[in-house]
């Protein structure tokens, strides 16, 4: 952006802030950001992304700075090496989870670092339309939320509900506090078909009873039915884990819960269900023991840990551009496995003494990456629930691979649609191969050319089309990229200030 452009914007937005009748003050509240934040960026001294633009647009509800609302596009010029240093936020999936959570708390509930990702904002936003109040307190993505007393259930915002498929976890909290709900359809990224028949199994015993129809699920909930015996999921899904455990939350009995995730975001919850008052043993176990209380209003305080996914995101930019770069804060308990395998691939990397995350519980390191020669790895690479090898981490393993000498056959037995968008790296020169829906075999080393591709309806495989770019020779343009804004932060600017080259823009 050229400076006499900043200046130009930051007049506007000064302009339309004082056509508003607004304070800086008060604008910066509305950014969740600080009032001298607003003076900098109205005097033309701030780097402003087109995210932020859009946002203050908003805010102003003006025209002038809204800058059209078609799709954001990234064009990246590669190849490129990365250096430096960089943080990795807290995670979308665990953000979502305490989203939902708080529905369970009648009082304050304050998390503290939330990613402010997309799939955040669709959840606020259904929040919102139920009547909670939630406030961005500062620069930090410090949130703050606080539920009405009645939540305003028939007015659920079914637009932003659609967008994510989060909302399915609004049954396990919401079927303590009406007889009779509906909520839309969760959507979220188009991996095929998703089930939700494990979440209804898992809250059969607290009395729920759903009916699905063309557009919404209906809800209606028997509260004298409790758990009388262990319930047993049958898969170890995430989200289903999390909704049993804030249903069990408010049912005043023990519930035991078997075949449970382990995984990092359904620990975030537990830890933030503890500090409501909620006792929850076997963390990090497949079986859960719960003994919930009848009633929480308790001003709570919790912090998220960091994203196994975006630290993944990040090693894997890394590898594929030949970079030294330092990723800090990697909660590494959730990233042993797939460093085991990049170990095996010749990945060389330091890493730094352990530190606990801002929860207390999760165990970090500061990971220095080096330029490395791979070669494939002689087994095939397949995720598994925790701890096994991360599924959303699978799709990253497909560009190193391509960097890699050799064949590597990855086995996405979980998603039915997944795979098939990896064979998008073939556009880029990868030589990528589907031998089924879910099987794909690569062989590298690939020398990358940058083109032009839209983004498959799916955040992972999109976001390694985009690191496949930065190592790629030439110009690349990647097409409609919210589905990666959708999880991840700035990824563009943060990627750039390690010395990529992206700029992103809009159709106006
Ligand atoms: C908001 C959130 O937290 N999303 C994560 C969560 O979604 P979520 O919990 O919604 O995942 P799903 O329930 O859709 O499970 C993913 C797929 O795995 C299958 N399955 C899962 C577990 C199992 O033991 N057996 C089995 O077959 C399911 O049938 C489904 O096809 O978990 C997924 C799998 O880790 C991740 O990709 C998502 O990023
Ligand atoms: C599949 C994913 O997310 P969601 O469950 O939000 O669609 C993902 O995070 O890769």
């Amino acid at each position: 952006m050229s400076e006499g452009y900043k200046d130009r914007i930051g007049l506007l937005i000064r302009d339309a802030r004082k056509h508003r009748g607004l304070t800086q003050q008060q604008l910066a509240e509305r950014l969740g950001t600080s009032q001298s934040a607003v003076n900098r960026i109205e005097r033309g001294q701030q780097n402003l992304s087109l995210e932020m633009i859009a946002r203050i647009g908003t805010a102003l509800d003006s025209e002038i700075v809204a800058l059209g609302a078609g799709p954001v596009h990234l064009r990246i010029t590669g190849p490129t090496t990365l250096s430096g240093e960089i943080e990795v936020k807290t995670s979308k999936n665990a953000g979502v989870a305490l989203l939902c959570g708080s529905l369970l708390n009648k009082g304050r509930t304050v998390l503290r670092r939330v990613a402010r990702i997309e799939e955040v904002n669709r959840l606020l936003e259904v929040l919102g339309s139920l009547g909670v109040q939630t406030r961005w307190l500062n620069d930090e993505n410090d949130l703050e939320i606080i539920p009405p007393k009645q939540l305003k259930l028939d007015d659920i915002d079914e637009e932003a509900a659609r967008r994510t498929r989060s909302v399915i976890m609004f049954l396990g909290p919401l079927l303590h506090r009406a007889d009779s709900f509906a909520l839309p359809y969760a959507g979220g990224c188009n991996l095929g078909t998703r089930t939700v028949e494990p979440h209804m199994a898992a809250l059969r015993p607290f009395g729920l009873d759903v009916v699905a129809t063309e557009r919404q699920y209906h809800a209606k909930v028997d509260a004298s039915v409790v758990p009388g015996r262990p319930i047993v999921l049958s898969e170890r899904g995430d989200t289903v884990t999390e909704n049993a455990l804030m249903a069990a939350a408010l049912h005043p009995g023990t519930t035991i819960i078997r075949n449970a995730s382990s995984n990092y975001m359904v620990q975030d919850l537990c830890f933030y269900l503890q500090k409501l008052g909620v006792e929850v043993e076997g963390i990090g176990t497949t079986t859960l023991t719960v003994t919930g209380v009848e009633n929480i209003d308790v001003d709570v305080d919790y912090a998220p840990s960091e994203d196994p996914i975006e630290a993944m995101s990040l090693l894997a930019a890394a590898i594929v551009t030949k970079s030294e770069i330092t990723i800090k804060r990697v909660p590494i308990e959730f990233l042993e496995i797939e460093l085991a395998t990049l170990e095996t691939m010749g990945f060389e990397y330091e890493r730094s003494e352990e530190y606990a995350a801002r929860n207390g519980h999760t165990r970090l390191v500061d990971l220095t990456t080096y330029p490395s020669e791979l070669t494939a790895p002689r087994d095939k690479i397949h995720p598994l629930p925790f701890p096994g090898l991360n599924i959303d981490n699978l799709p990253f393993f497909a560009v190193i691979a391509a960097v890699a000498t050799g064949q590597t056959l990855l086995h996405d037995w979980v998603y039915e649609n997944r795979a098939i968008y990896l064979t998008e790296l073939s556009k880029l020169g990868g030589n990528v191969k589907l031998l089924d829906p879910h099987r794909v075999m690569i062989e590298g080393p690939t020398h990358f050319s940058g083109t032009e591709i839209v983004c498959p309806p799916a955040l992972r495989p999109s976001v390694v089309l985009l690191l496949a770019m930065l190592a790629a020779k030439g110009t690349s343009v990647l097409r409609s990229t919210y589905v990666i804004a959708r999880g991840y932060e700035d990824l563009a600017e943060r990627l750039n200030e390690l010395g990529a080259s992206i700029e992103s823009f809009r159709d106006i």
